[in-house]
């Protein structure tokens, strides 16, 4: 489970879909939101777009591994694929708050990594949203004011990589990724393997 957070702007969309365009066994997570669709946005694709109705409902019956509100909508991580996923071997690939990321680290610590990403400064945040252009003036400002308690919760992440140059970027996240996935205890067939090697 690769969480990617950051404050809004700071690169997350960008750097999870060149991950998933690039690397093998990788899914992503497809959350629940609340939030309208953006420009260019694909309903099942970017997101599950739901009215709060239905999202309550999702809560109540229980769909979901984690979810929050944050800059006043719902998003929420659906917990039947994701569970029949991970069973069957596959890496899912997590873009997701901070708040959503302590509930999944407190309840599947050793499956999770968590990677925050920075902006090189505040004003290019900003130009980059702004750049972006999927934001109105209030939202890109409602988003700007609580950047810095986004940030906040940095050290709470196990990895950070600032986001000047996208490649560089790229490459550090990527190489987290690949480091992650040869640690000794996430490495399955190791014990067949070595003991065939010893025999
Ligand atoms: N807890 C949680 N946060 C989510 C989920 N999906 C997206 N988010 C977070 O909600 C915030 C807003 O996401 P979005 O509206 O796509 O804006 P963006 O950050 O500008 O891409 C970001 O911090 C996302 O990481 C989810 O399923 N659960
Ligand atoms: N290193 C970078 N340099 C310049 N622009 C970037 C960089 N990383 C991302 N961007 C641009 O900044 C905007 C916000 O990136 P995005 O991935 O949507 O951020 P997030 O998903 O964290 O909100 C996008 O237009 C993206 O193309």
């Amino acid at each position: 489970m690769f969480i990617l957070s950051s404050p809004s702007g700071a690169g997350k969309t960008t750097i999870a879909k060149k991950l998933l365009a690039q690397v093998d066994g990788l899914g992503m997570s497809v959350s629940v939101t609340t939030r309208p669709i953006r420009p260019g946005e694909v309903e099942g694709k970017d997101y599950h777009f739901v009215d709060r109705d239905t999202f309550s409902q999702m809560v109540e019956n229980g769909e979901f591994l984690e979810w929050a509100e944050v800059f006043g909508n719902c998003y929420g991580t659906p917990k039947a694929q994701i569970k029949a996923g991970l069973k069957a071997g596959q890496d899912y690939l997590f873009d997701i708050d901070w708040q959503g990321t302590q509930q999944l680290y407190q309840r599947m610590e050793v499956d999770v990594v968590r990677v925050f990403l920075l902006p090189p400064s505040i004003a290019e945040l900003e130009d980059r949203l702004r750049s972006r252009g999927t934001d109105s003036d209030e939202v890109i400002r409602s988003r700007m004011d609580r950047a810095k308690a986004e940030i906040s919760h940095w050290d709470g992440y196990d990895y950070v990589v600032i986001n000047d140059d996208i490649e560089s970027c790229y490459d550090s996240v990527l190489h987290i990724l690949e480091a992650e996935r040869l640690r000794r205890a996430r490495q399955t067939g190791l014990v067949d393997f070595t003991r065939k090697l010893m025999a």
